[in-house]
């Protein structure tokens, strides 16, 4: 066996499809789930977060905030089953909030992309992420008829997943975006292409034909299940590396061990093995395997092979505080809406009065953060990248009037947690710390940007809409206030990165710009725990585009 790849989800199978296109390479994927073929919850991409809390969702648990010491987010979702979390990949609204988003598609800005060269990746900037992005995506443009604009060169046209809006806009749309235009923000026809400033519409992974979710399963396994050296085993959880040398800084593995579920211990063997096991998935693997920090895995009875303090470290979540208002009418929409985007530059979006707050709050680098990492998040900020997403939407409830919900999202929260293993047990969860909040720059955009989202809401023609605030309640306005609110209501949007940064090593990077291990002749990382910077996005666009690239570079195919 040329490759074993380590998760049949978003990346892996991107990978285990480039790869196997060349007959004489063979690849085996080992899933930890099933096939979910068959399974409405994940086809039918309104049928909002079905699938968490059942058999295809790994239902994560996390451990409590450490700012507030008795609350947890729950356990959090991702997908086990072929396809990974882009089988199941909603919004997911934990608190209070009636609305849902869709599977959700779109790329982050070219500023953020280039600081992953900044910090030491040869090869990795806003032009090949975003060529290999285009490589993954098939737009389908909608009808003249849905009073959506969009731009068609910011978009893949011939790849294997699917993206489109969701149905036509309503007419209320118009409002929001005027709204947002006479409170000083922009309007763009397309946020895709690499400048991401403005309100548009964004769209979803799904195949407009029949309404279908699109997931790395249908887009680049099912369609290719006949290829013979694409072989994959389903419902088997990797536990370990095997070595078949541990000389210092060249280790090289020989293989897997995985349990069936029977617990049965199986070993494969294979030239090289990928993990494609996901943020939470990948640095549990490498620390069973002796991979990560010596002293942490020596305190479990663990051997160290390679010394690797950033594995499961540098986690980064984006978060939110979700806004809601009451209309003055019901209006005939769907749960889940078109819905509209806006994002600015932070300097724009705290407002003037806040500024010399947040930048003295931004000077202060949190003791987790690397130089390298600060640094590259103050150079973010310099160039004015986008910082605060804002998720639009408007629903029905099934009875009373309509619900205006209004997110801000942190996108680039200074915080960092971790995903460490508790025991050499290969099947125990992981212990996730999100450490939300340790840098009270965080709390402060999301208040600054609540505060200037009730001022476009208050502006005309929106405010003719608005009948009252329902969260927070009316009064709750000024900095300290947001501030609380935020820390209450605080909800995360699953997009986790980093815990296997791609990034130099003395930067506490875990693989280098070839997505392989440092200190390994053959072993590579190649999902969303490698990537260094999130995106102005939610994330799946940008992890296709990292697998592309990746399975590019293994293939040493021009991209
Ligand atoms: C609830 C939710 C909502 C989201 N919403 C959006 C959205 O609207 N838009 C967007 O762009 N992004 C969204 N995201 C983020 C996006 O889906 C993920 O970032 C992306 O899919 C992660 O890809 P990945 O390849 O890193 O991991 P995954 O796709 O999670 O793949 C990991 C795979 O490895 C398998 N695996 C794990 N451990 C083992 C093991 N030990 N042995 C064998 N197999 C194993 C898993 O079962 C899984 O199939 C969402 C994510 C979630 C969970």
């Amino acid at each position: 066996l040329d490759y074993v790849i380590v998760g049949g989800g978003t990346a892996g199978l991107v990978v285990a499809n480039r790869l196997t296109a060349n007959p004489s390479v063979s690849v085996m994927v080992l899933e930890a789930g099933g096939d979910g073929l068959g399974n409405i919850n994940i086809s039918d991409p309104t049928l909002i977060g079905a699938a968490w809390g059942t058999q295809v969702d790994w239902q994560f648990p996390t451990e409590p905030l450490l700012f507030d010491g008795n609350r947890t987010l729950g356990n959090a979702p991702r997908g086990k089953v072929l396809g990974g979390s882009s089988a199941i990949n909603v919004r997911n609204l934990r608190l209070k909030c009636i609305v849902f988003f869709g599977d959700v598609f779109d790329r982050g800005d070219d500023r953020e992309y280039d600081e992953w060269l900044a910090l030491g990746n040869t090869g990795w900037n806003a032009q090949s992420i975003m060529a290999a992005g285009e490589k993954a995506e098939h737009f389908f443009a909608p009808n003249a008829t849905d009073d959506i604009d969009y731009t068609l060169t910011d978009h893949g046209l011939s790849g294997n997943i699917a993206t489109s809006y969701n149905s036509a806009a309503p007419p209320i749309h118009d409002d929001i975006i005027s709204s947002v235009v006479n409170a000083g923000g922009r309007e763009t026809a397309d946020n895709d292409g690499g400048y991401v400033n403005g309100i548009a519409h964004v769209t979803n992974a799904r195949l407009p034909s029949n309404n279908t979710r699109s997931t790395s399963a249908t887009g680049y396994y099912f369609p290719y299940s006949n290829r013979t050296n694409f072989q994959v085993t389903l419902n088997v959880v990797v536990t370990k590396i095997l070595w078949s040398s541990t000389a210092s800084g060249s280790a090289v593995a020989s293989g897997v061990e995985y349990v069936d579920t029977d617990g049965t211990t199986h070993t494969i063997n294979a030239t090289t093995v990928i993990l494609s096991a996901g943020t939470w998935g990948s640095p549990p693997i490498l620390e069973r395997s002796g991979v990560g920090n010596a002293t942490f895995l020596e305190s479990l009875g663990i051997e160290s092979v390679i010394d690797l303090p950033g594995v499961g470290e540098n986690l980064q979540e984006q978060i939110m505080a979700p806004m809601e208002w009451s209309l003055n009418t019901s209006l005939s929409l769907n749960v889940v809406t078109p819905f509209l985007l806006n994002m600015e530059s932070l300097q724009t979006t705290v407002g003037s009065e806040n500024l010399a707050t947040l930048e003295s709050l931004l000077d202060v680098q949190p003791p987790n953060l690397s130089d390298a990492l600060y640094n590259a998040h103050k150079a973010l900020y310099n160039k004015s990248a986008p910082w605060v997403e804002e998720y639009i939407s408007v629903s029905t409830p099934a009875s009373g009037p309509s619900v205006l919900t209004w997110i801000p999202v942190n996108l680039h929260p200074l915080s960092r947690g971790s995903v460490h293993i508790v025991s050499t047990n290969g099947t125990e969860y992981p212990s996730i710390q999100y450490n939300l909040f340790q840098s009270p720059f965080d709390t402060y955009v999301l208040a600054a940007a609540a505060q200037r989202i009730q001022s476009i809401v208050s502006t005309p023609p929106i405010s003719n809409w608005i009948t009252g605030q329902i969260s927070p309640s009316a009064g709750v306005t000024s900095i300290e206030d947001l501030q609380a609110f935020a820390l209450a209501n605080v909800a995360v949007t699953n997009h986790i990165i980093g815990t296997a940064l791609m990034g130099p090593l003395e930067d506490g990077g875990v693989v280098d710009a070839s997505l392989k291990v440092y200190g390994t002749k053959n072993v590579y990382v190649i999902d969303a725990s490698v990537v260094p910077i999130e995106p102005a996005a939610h994330l799946q666009a940008t992890v296709y585009a990292v697998a592309e690239r990746a399975a590019a570079l293994l293939t040493s195919t021009s991209d």
